[in-house]
Parts: C-alpha cells; sequence; structure tokens
C-alpha cells in the first residue's frame, strides 16, 4: 500500500520556490491532493494571466514529487481560477460571440489534429458505445485515431474493448496508451480502481482529464474521440471549455425525454462555442431477432426530427439490437467483430458524417454562435 501521505506531499512543496518568492506549500495555491496506488494527483490554481508563467513551477513540481520514496507517477496540472462559463460577461444573447476566424484560446494538443466529444444529456443512452464505434467507424477511413475515456464517474471503455491492466510508462514520464483494434485507448479506469474515480472532486477530475490528454504519449492522431461523462452538469461544462475541442456529437434515444436532455447538451457545446457536428439517435428501432421485424419503441424518428427542428446535422441512426449489446460485453465492438454487418454499415455512415462536418468546420473557419 501507499507509504506516504497527502501532509508529507504538502510538506515536500516547501521546497518549491515560486517566482515571486515564497514556496508552494504555503501559497494556497495547492488543491486537495490524491492519491490511489502509488500515483499522486494535485492541481496548482492559478490566476489566469499567470499560466504560461507557472508552467515550469509545474513541471519542477512534478519533477519533485516523483521522486519521493515510494511515488510511482505524479499528475499535476495547472488550473486557472475561472468559474466554467465566463463569469465576469453577462448571460445575455451574443455574450459567446467568437469573432470569425478567431481560434479557440484553448491550447492545441500537439500531434492530435482533432479532438470529437461524444456527449449526452443524460446516462444510459449508448454514448460509450457510439463512442467506440465510432471511433473505429473513423479508423475504418484510414484515419489515426485514439479514444480517451473521459467519463471519470463511469468509465466503461475497459470493458468494451475488453482492456485490463495498467498502462505502461513511456519515454519522459509520459504514459503509453494501450492499443486495440488499430486504436490508441486511454481510460481513467486503467489508472484508478475500480470504484475510486467515484469519490474524485471536480478539479482533480480536471486534473486528470488534462493529464490524459497531455501527458499520454498518443503520437500522431487524425483524430481523437473522448467519450465525456453523461449530463450537462458542471464537470461536463468545464471539460467542453478546457479541452481544444473541434467539435461533438450528441448521442440521444429516441424518446422525448432523453430529446430534452439532448437539447442541453447541445446548449451547453453552444455555450463554449463548439461546434456540434450532429446528433446519433440510438436505438431508434427494434429489430426482432426472430422474425426481423421492425417495431419503432421509442418512436422512432424523434432525434432527426428535433436534429432539422433546431438546426443541428442528423448523424444517423443505430437500432436497438442485442448483438450490439452482447458484442459490446464480450469485448469486441460491433465495427471490430461485425465489420460488414448492418449495425457496423450505421457506424460507419455516422463515423463519414462526422468527419464530413468536421472538415467543412476546418474549411469554414470556427461557428459564430449565440446562445
Ligand atoms: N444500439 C444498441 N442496442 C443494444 N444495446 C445497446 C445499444 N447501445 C447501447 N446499448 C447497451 O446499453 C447499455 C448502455 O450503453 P452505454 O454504456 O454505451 O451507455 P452510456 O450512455 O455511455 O451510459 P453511461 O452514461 O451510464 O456511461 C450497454 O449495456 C450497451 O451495451
Amino acid at each position: 500500500m501507499t507509504e506516504f501521505s497527502k501532509e508529507q506531499v504538502l510538506q515536500s512543496l516547501k521546497a518549491i520556490t515560486l517566482p515571486e518568492g515564497g514556496n508552494l506549500a504555503d501559497s494556497g495555491m495547492v488543491s486537495d491532493i490524491f492519491i490511489s496506488d502509488g500515483k499522486v494527483y494535485f492541481s496548482l490554481s492559478v490566476p489566469e494571466s499567470r499560466v504560461e508563467a507557472f508552467e515550469p513551477v509545474r513541471q519542477s513540481t512534478q519533477k519533485h514529487v516523483n521522486e519521493l520514496p515510494g511515488v510511482t507517477q505524479t499528475f499535476v496540472t495547472l488550473t486557472a481560477d475561472k468559474p466554467a462559463a465566463s463569469s465576469s460577461a453577462p448571460k445575455s444573447k451574443g455574450s459567446q460571440q467568437q469573432p470569425k476566424g478567431e481560434k479557440p484560446s484553448k491550447p492545441e494538443i500537439p500531434g492530435i489534429k482533432s479532438i470529437i466529444a461524444v456527449a449526452s444529456g443524460k446516462g444510459g443512452v449508448g454514448k460509450s458505445t457510439t463512442s467506440v464505434n465510432l471511433a473505429l467507424g473513423l479508423a475504418a477511413e484510414g484515419l489515426k485515431v485514439g479514444l480517451l475515456d473521459a467519463d471519470i464517474y463511469g468509465p466503461s471503455i475497459p470493458r468494451l474493448f475488453g482492456l485490463s491492466g495498467r498502462p505502461l510508462q513511456g519515454p519522459g514520464r509520459t504514459i503509453l496508451p494501450m492499443e486495440k483494434y488499430g486504436l490508441k485507448v486511454m481510460s481513467i479506469g486503467f489508472l484508478v480502481d475500480e470504484g475510486t474515480a467515484v469519490i474524485w472532486r471536480g478539479p482533480m477530475v480536471q486534473s486528470a482529464l488534462m493529464q490524459m490528454l497531455k501527458e499520454v504519449a498518443w503520437g500522431e492522431l487524425d483524430v481523437l474521440v473522448v467519450d465525456m461523462p453523461p449530463g450537462t452538469g458542471d464537470a461536463q461544462l468545464t471539460m467542453a471549455q478546457q479541452v481544444p475541442l473541434a467539435g461533438s456529437v450528441v448521442v440521444s434515444t429516441p424518446q422525448d425525454l432523453a430529446l430534452i436532455d439532448a437539447r442541453k447538451a447541445i446548449a451547453m457545446f453552444n455555450k463554449v462555442s463548439v461546434p456540434v457536428l450532429g446528433i446519433v439517435e440510438n436505438m431508434s428501432t427494434f429489430v426482432c431477432p426472430n422474425c426481423g421485424t421492425v417495431h419503432n419503441i421509442f418512436g422512432h424518428g424523434g432525434a432527426k426530427d428535433e436534429a432539422e427542428k433546431i438546426g443541428v446535422p442528423f448523424l444517423g441512426e443505430v437500432s436497438l439490437a442485442m448483438d450490439i449489446r452482447e458484442t459490446s460485453d464480450a469485448g469486441t465492438p460491433v465495427v471490430a467483430g461485425a465489420p460488414d454487418g448492418p449495425h457496423a454499415q450505421a457506424y460507419k455512415a455516422i463515423a463519414s458524417a462526422t468527419l464530413a462536418g468536421l472538415k467543412g468546420r476546418e474549411t469554414k473557419g470556427p461557428a459564430i454562435v449565440f446562445d
């Protein structure tokens, strides 16, 4: 078990001197320190204008803690102390306007061309299943694809890929992603024991996510698909705001309730000026495995109608099918296990539509968003 305590880690930070004098331990910048399995996670809260100046402090802090006896890995991130949705600007119409051609101020992740978030307004609609099969569909288009499971509260990618164990350490204290079905895969589920993640606090969640983006040796990727936590709360909003997203995909079932939630997810991305590439309707119809009859048990077409109404692209639909569930549960997503079957075709069509949306955005520049 761990032979060092939070207090020891904090005390050791007295050795880190700040640019303006004083030491880090007494600065009040250090968040709660979280220790799991020899790994240490914490963030340093700095004024937004000082983020760049504090990067060397972050690096030396990380190195310093890494050298403490018993520490196997350290994750230190900088968090700019700024509430999720622009606290100073009034939330009036047009307050999130982003001038055409101006890049979002979020730093890009070197080597990763585009990051796409897969989100849902509520849990259990098939967001993770969609993320996995979308990522595989993009890889089938010949792209270099990574998959990041940011569903800190319930990471399911390890199960969906049949992956377990700890990732290996890469050069320069980076973490090597796992690889399966041609994808590079990283999940918080690989780093902490099952059940640990649920006790994480907000800043820790952000730290872990940013570490997984920046300190995993992703290499060159055309697309990184991020499986977001379900819902539209503060954690999701902050993630959508902090990660340099090229676009988002919102998954919904056709039921009214899920569509209301999907609308909330779309509003969330609009708020932080992330383009919504489109909606996926999951469990759109039920195809009876015995007789092949198609049943519209959830009121098929709801998401498509909704997408048209709110002017968001409709990326496609996926049936409720036992083989999608069974293959996922067995660690072989349907696009990998039955790439020529009807469900894989549906996911591949969604991947093509997503890619087309992404390319359209690239050439047009960021959208001007009014919320
Ligand atoms: N099209 C589908 N047909 C049949 N089963 C599906 C389909 N999509 C997802 N499922 C199943 O529904 C369950 C929930 O799916 P999944 O974990 O992808 O949802 P989620 O939205 O990511 O959930 P959570 O928000 O709880 O993480 C899983 O058992 C999955 O296998």
